[in-house]
């Protein structure tokens, strides 16, 4: 398999655990996404890079840091949508687009519904937010769509990923890192995670009708 970046912290762990507790009520499932985002954004932001800026504390100058060159941030809809707010409050000053996709549940393939992204993404690095790398599909062909616009520096930061998944983003996309809060140990015969935690965005936002 590929190599995940898998962000190891007991926070992270008990977070994860909320998420896939199946008697976690909506609110608290949500929080446990935003909380979890965080610490998944932190690490993907580790090797940004910084422009030195003066600033004067009540005591004295000295030199701070701004982001040399934020990421646009991209929630793939509806899942990533509980991403979006957390992941820009770690990068308040982040542009960002939206993805909408939904896997049919029958054949496992992506079917796009809506994509409002900027025109031009070239050297500028792009975050895909979506909690659950599954088949890897969802992902690959959010993806396909950034680089179409020109993006060569592209990251996947998802909660939860699949052997499966992570190998087809390598195979489509081997450029592409994957961090995630965990990595667990395979699909089941419908597509979903095991142990995994069921539908990320109906445990969000309610079963669609
Ligand atoms: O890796 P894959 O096999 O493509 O599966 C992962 C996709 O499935 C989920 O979305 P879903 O299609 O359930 O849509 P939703 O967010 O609207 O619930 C998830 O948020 C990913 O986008
Ligand atoms: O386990 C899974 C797989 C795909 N999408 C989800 O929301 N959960
Ligand atoms: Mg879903």
């Amino acid at each position: 398999m590929a190599d995940p970046r898998v962000v190891r912290h007991p926070l992270v762990d008990v977070r994860m655990s909320t998420l896939r507790d199946v008697g976690t009520d909506r609110p608290s499932f949500r929080a446990a996404v935003r909380e979890l985002t965080a610490m998944v954004v932190y690490e993907a932001m580790r090797e940004a890079e910084t422009a030195p800026l003066e600033i004067r504390t009540p005591v004295a100058t000295t030199t701070g840091a701004v982001l040399a060159n934020p990421p646009v941030l991209v929630p793939v809809l509806r899942a990533g949508l509980g991403m979006a707010e957390a992941a820009h409050a770690q990068v308040p000053g982040a542009i960002m687009g939206f993805v909408g996709v939904a896997r049919d549940e029958e054949t496992l393939q992506p079917t796009p519904y809506m994509e409002s992204l900027p025109g031009s993404l070239a050297g500028i690095p792009v975050f895909v937010l979506d909690p659950m790398l599954a088949t890897g599909g969802s992902m690959a062909y959010t993806i396909d769509l950034l680089k179409a616009r020109g993006a060569d520096d592209v990251a996947a930061v998802c909660l939860l990923a699949a052997p499966e998944g992570v190998d087809h983003l390598a195979a489509t996309h081997p450029d592409v890192p994957v961090y995630t809060a965990a990595l667990d140990e395979r699909l089941n015969e419908h597509g979903y995670i095991v142990p995994g935690l069921g539908d990320a965005g109906d445990r969000q936002f309610g079963a669609m009708p």
